[in-house]
């Protein structure tokens, strides 16, 4: 049966105060099933990285609960955060951020190490992955040898290496050519649904945006269903 991994109740978001003063998000809901793909389409300003942010445990809301796989993370002090999102969250970002100095190998070992899985089996986790990804054959290469398109599947590679219960991607397909986003959005669709995660992707690429089972936007502070 499917359960909400992912669950945002009231929550507000504001910067700055007084004439500075930005409402980002005012008492939003947002509630994402294990397995569901959830596209976050908006403009410019509007408010979609606040939202990935708020969800993966980077920032905190300031009043509203954000539920992953069931804990409320209100209460939880900074290392119970970092141990809650390290252990269910994974991140890819529009620019993937792979460490430059480690193979493509080592940046997917790398967090599994850190979550305390051993060498070999961190190792076989990380193969089985890129090679569902389409990636195996440049395991041994650094980031600067291969392709964007290549660069972001390892992105995505590292970002599932742990079985994150909730997958968050930011405009990752943002500077891809045609065919190469259509190939990384098609894998992160794969992990997502195969993988049983709970999947909220910001795009500007409406064709992507389509493939989910849902698309939604942000108005007035409110995260609201949107068809395109
Ligand atoms: N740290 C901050 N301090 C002040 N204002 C901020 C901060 N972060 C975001 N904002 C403001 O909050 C609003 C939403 O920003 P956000 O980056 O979430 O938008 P976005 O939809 O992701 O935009 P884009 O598509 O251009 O990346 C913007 O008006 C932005 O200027």
């Amino acid at each position: 049966m499917n359960k909400p991994h992912l669950r945002l109740t009231g929550v507000h978001r504001h910067y700055g105060e007084g004439e500075r003063l930005v409402r980002v998000l005012e008492a939003a809901d947002l509630t994402v099933e294990s397995g569901e793909l959830v596209a976050l389409v908006a403009p410019s300003g509007a408010g979609k990285s606040t939202l990935l942010h708020l969800c993966g445990l980077l920032e905190s809301p300031q009043a509203g609960e954000i539920e992953i796989v069931g804990q409320p993370t209100s209460r939880l002090g900074d290392r119970a955060r970092t141990r809650l999102r390290r252990s269910t969250v994974g991140y890819v970002y529009q620019f993937h951020h792979l460490l430059p100095e480690f193979t493509a190998l080592e940046n997917v070992v790398m967090p599994q190490l850190i979550a305390g899985r051993s060498p070999k089996q961190a190792e076989g986790r990380a193969m089985e992955l890129l090679d569902l990804l389409g990636v195996a054959q440049r395991a041994e290469h650094r980031p600067a040898e291969l392709s964007g398109g290549e660069q972001q599947r390892i992105a995505i590679a590292r970002a599932a290496a742990n079985r994150p219960r909730v997958i968050l991607a930011d405009e990752p397909t943002g500077n891809l050519d045609p065919e190469t986003s259509d190939r990384v959005f098609a894998a992160l669709e794969g992990l997502i649904r195969n993988e049983g995660a709970a999947g909220l992707i910001a795009t500007h690429n409406h064709d992507l945006a389509r493939r989910a089972d849902r698309i939604v936007t942000l108005k007035n502070g409110l995260v609201v269903p949107h068809t395109l």
